[in-house]
């Protein structure tokens, strides 16, 4: 291949001096663009031999529909996948670099809020890795998750203009174009003998393809992300601008690039608003018509054969319009008749579900729905009459009024509880109906999923339902972001084959207690420590003990993950070390507290956590009586880049959500990964996560899912713990300042008139301070603490993304590996 015989250090320079102009006295910035533009063309090399491979072979492939992508960076990813590390890190010391430094000078990919968001990419590395033919399709938004500022420790939200130095890892795709329409009407035409449905959109635009190469590692593979960008059908409307009507000119582009412009920030309750709709379709609709016209080129109108060789994994509700619309391409474009098409479709899309929080489940009000894609709802009320109508004769035994009110709970057309004027559109119960596979993200979850929010439908069809309990790549998320524990793990085992067979980790358990072992965990644990040390100085000036204890909780800033109670255990801490003697100071456990995480930018109880956190921080960092044993840390603009840096100094990571709210979690698996204990409650994926690792070297706590219900019915009766009222009043009181403006936090879990503490903080406040001091006591037995911190690596193989995608691969989407020979 042309580039692969340039070496390295020479094809840079080349780049710098003709991409760029440059001849000369780069900075780190252009060494940066010099190196992504010169290993962008061995990926283009991998991408093309990959697809030609895939299109020779024309295996089944899987689509993973996605409204995010949490990308982060991709120099040192895509490097290091490539096998090129070695290369290119001697080839930037030759020009007088360091690959890290160059690294970071990389804008984060920030195509997603969160945990949804994160296990999209990590998957998309995973199947990649698992030659598995598989592209990710989403929308390529202009501006990302906006960037995080504190302005007198309250939260500000600036733009993510991620974009404007151009993006050394995408494709433009000019050959790759599709029209998609909005509103306008429906009517039915006689055509010949038949009578067809014609949908004349009243508005257009143009989805424009960007493909992202996404490397697997330790193999020639590389797949592909394709994102949409909207543009205009025409550039410029010349003639209003001649006609002196400048914005009308204007208006068309505007409204078009509005449509991908930005990435809504919400990770838990939609907006609503008609353009997240918008988005939702424009990517799902360029989607589907651009797998079908490469299904047609090789297969024409062979549609029955189209669910062996596509299939769809619906990421969340977000994109659940994919079953009106595949219904409509194959009904209205192809001319195919409802029953074959409704079999398709039901065979080539599956659903996971994220979240059974029920602000989040999305319903769409059916006057928006029809105004936007009047074919759609006339597609989606058809469904919803076959499924009704087919659920009357499976339900026939049923008594009449009985039988009336599963029908009704089971519509996928529903009254609005909260306005009965309304109907709306249930995404969730859509998705279900028009998919094979329906999974949950953790065992508990998916049994929350069938025994509680799709209980109904887990009833009439119990073999659709099915868990699979999320996954990390231990590419990004061990050996590329802790290269030190990884060579570590790779002496100690005699192996790297556990990079991506994580199983093969288990086989540190033989050295848990190995004290030579532990020194040097200990002595990666303390460098990595130092690094964060380093970070904390350059954001906030201080200098914290290296031996504390480094605690951490990163992750979306939300009622239900109780940043809250973190506080309040801190503030508890805080009180006791201020009653302590020096003596008896010297011997606690001292802290360093880090809180990460934003808040969506219209969720103002997450806001006022975040101004509490940055306010008891205030406080306590400047106390000179406490500030050797503790400190607060809120560190903003939590991202995947700032991930990589935090995980692999954490000792103590907190995943204490109330039972039953967490899905699964993906950051707890990150820290275990890299060695760091767990405090959580008995939720999500910390439940398999102590399975794997051994329960007793998890500090677990609090209630458990089953109690919840009835917990919530007594809480106004429960007599609180009388530290968690000091603190109550504490906070009441001014003792943070700001009084009046965590007054609502006050009320929200301590006043009954007002609050219910829906979270139940109150309820697991004295078994979380247990739990902390159960930590403190483990921290000052070092090589105990070393040796569970061995464990949990140990005991992370199964919280690969391999495993994950492996078993999406054989129990719901039935592709099988396909490798391009090297
Ligand atoms: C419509 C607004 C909206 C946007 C995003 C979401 C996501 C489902 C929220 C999310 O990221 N859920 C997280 O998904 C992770 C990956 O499965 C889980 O590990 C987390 O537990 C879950 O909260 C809900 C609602």
């Amino acid at each position: 291949e042309s580039t692969a015989l340039v070496p390295a250090p020479v094809d840079i320079a080349n780049k710098l001096r003709y991409l760029f102009g440059r001849n000369g006295d780069y900075t780190v910035a252009d060494a940066y663009q010099g190196t992504s533009w010169s290993v962008r063309e061995k990926l283009i090399d991998s991408f093309n031999k990959t697809h030609e491979h895939w299109k020779k072979e024309d295996p089944k492939f899987i689509y993973y529909l996605s409204a995010e992508f949490l990308m982060g960076r991709s120099l040192i990813n895509t490097v290091y996948n490539l096998g090129l590390e070695g290369e290119y890190a001697e080839a930037l010391n030759q020009l007088g670099y360091e690959m890290e430094k160059v690294a970071d000078a990389e804008r984060d990919a920030a195509l997603g809020n969160g945990g949804l968001g994160r296990l999209a990419a990590c998957f998309l590395d995973s199947m990649a890795t698992l030659d598995l033919p598989g592209w990710g399709y989403g929308i390529r938004y202009k501006y990302g998750m906006f960037k995080q500022a504190l302005r007198n420790g309250y939260q500000v939200e600036l733009p993510d203009i991620w974009l404007t130095k151009g993006n050394p890892w995408e494709l433009r795709r000019d050959d790759v174009k599709f029209e998609v329409g909005f509103g306008g009407r429906v009517e039915r035409r006689k055509q010949g003998s038949k009578e067809i449905t014609v949908w004349t959109p009243s508005e257009k635009v143009i989805a424009q393809a960007y493909d992202n190469p996404i490397p697997g590692f330790n193999t020639p593979t590389t797949s592909n992300l394709r994102l949409w960008d909207a543009v205009p059908l025409t550039e410029f409307d010349l003639s209003a601008f001649n006609a002196g009507d400048y914005d009308r000119a204007m208006l068309e582009r505007e409204r078009a690039e509005g449509i991908s412009a930005v990435l809504y920030p919400n990770d838990s309750t939609p907006e609503g608003k008609e353009l997240r709709l918008k988005q939702q379709y424009f990517f799902v609709c360029a989607s589907l018509q651009d797998v079908l016209s490469r299904f047609k080129a090789v297969h024409g109108n062979n549609f029955d054969l189209l669910p062996e060789k596509a299939c769809f994994q619906l990421n969340d509700t977000h994109p659940t319009i994919a079953v009106a619309e595949l219904m409509r391409l194959l009904l209205d474009v192809e001319g195919l008749d409802w029953d074959k098409v409704w079999t398709i479709t039901t065979k080539c899309l599956n659903y996971t579900n994220h979240t059974v929080m029920p602000e989040a489940l999305e319903k769409w009000p059916v006057k928006v729905m029809a105004k936007m894609l009047p074919r759609h709802m006339e597609i989606i009320e058809v469904i919803n009459e076959g499924w009704t109508k087919w659920l009357g004769g499976h339900l026939k035994d049923l008594a009449p009024e009985e039988r009336a009110k599963r029908i009704a709970a089971m519509s996928i057309i529903h009254e609005n509880p909260w306005n009965k004027e309304e109907m709306l559109v249930n995404m969730a119960y859509l998705a279900v109906v028009g998919s094979s596979a329906v999974n949950g993200v953790a065992a508990i979850h998916s049994n929350i999923v069938k025994d509680e929010i799709l209980n109904d439908f887990y009833q009439i069809f119990p073999s659709k339902f099915q868990n699979k309990t999320n996954g990390v790549t231990p590419r990004r998320w061990l050996a590329w972001c802790n290269p030190e524990l990884a060579s570590l793990i790779t002496d100690t085992l005699g192996t790297s084959e556990w990079i991506n067979d994580t199983e093969k980790l288990a086989g540190l358990r033989a050295y848990a207690s190995d004290k030579a072992f532990q020194a040097k965990w200990a002595a990666v644990k303390k460098a990595k420590k130092a690094k964060l040390a380093e970070l904390i100085k350059k954001v906030h000036g201080d200098e914290v003990n290296p031996n504390a204890l480094f605690d951490i909780q990163i992750k979306r800033i939300h009622e239900y993950k109780r940043q809250y109670l973190n506080v309040l255990s801190i503030i508890w801490r805080y009180k006791q070390l201020k009653k302590m003697s020096p003596e008896e100071r010297k011997k606690a456990v001292a802290r360093v507290c880090v809180i990460g995480g934003k808040a969506a930018s219209a969720y103002d109880m997450a806001k006022r956590i975040i101004r509490l956190v940055t306010a008891v921080g205030d406080v306590i960092n400047k106390d000179p009586e406490t500030k050797d044993y503790l400190r607060l840390y809120f560190l903003p603009d939590y991202n995947v880049s700032l991930a990589e840096t935090i995980i692999p100094a954490a000792e103590l990571s907190q995943h204490i959500s109330t039972a039953g709210t967490e899905a699964s979690g993906t950051s707890n698996m990150k820290f275990q990964m890299n060695g760091c204990l767990i405090i959580g409650t008995w939720d999500g994926a910390n439940i398999e996560i102590a399975e794997e690792t051994g329960i007793d070297n998890v500090f677990v706590f609090g209630v458990r899912a089953e109690e919840i219900n009835q917990l919530r019915k007594e809480r106004k009766n429960l007599k609180t713990d009388p530290r968690w009222d000091e603190l109550m009043r504490d906070i009441e009181g001014g003792m943070f300042g700001d009084k009046d403006y965590f007054k609502p936090l006050v009320d929200s879990v301590n006043n009954m008139k007002v609050g219910n503490d829906w979270f139940l903080l109150a309820n697991d406040f004295a078994s979380y301070l247990k739990a902390q001091e159960d930590v403190d006591a483990c921290y000052k037995d070092q090589s105990e603490w070393l040796r569970r911190s061995i464990m949990y690596t140990a005991g992370s193989g199964k919280f690969s993304s391999d495993r994950t995608i492996r078993e999406y691969a054989e129990d719901i989407w039935h592709v099988t590996p396909s490798r391009p020979t090297a």
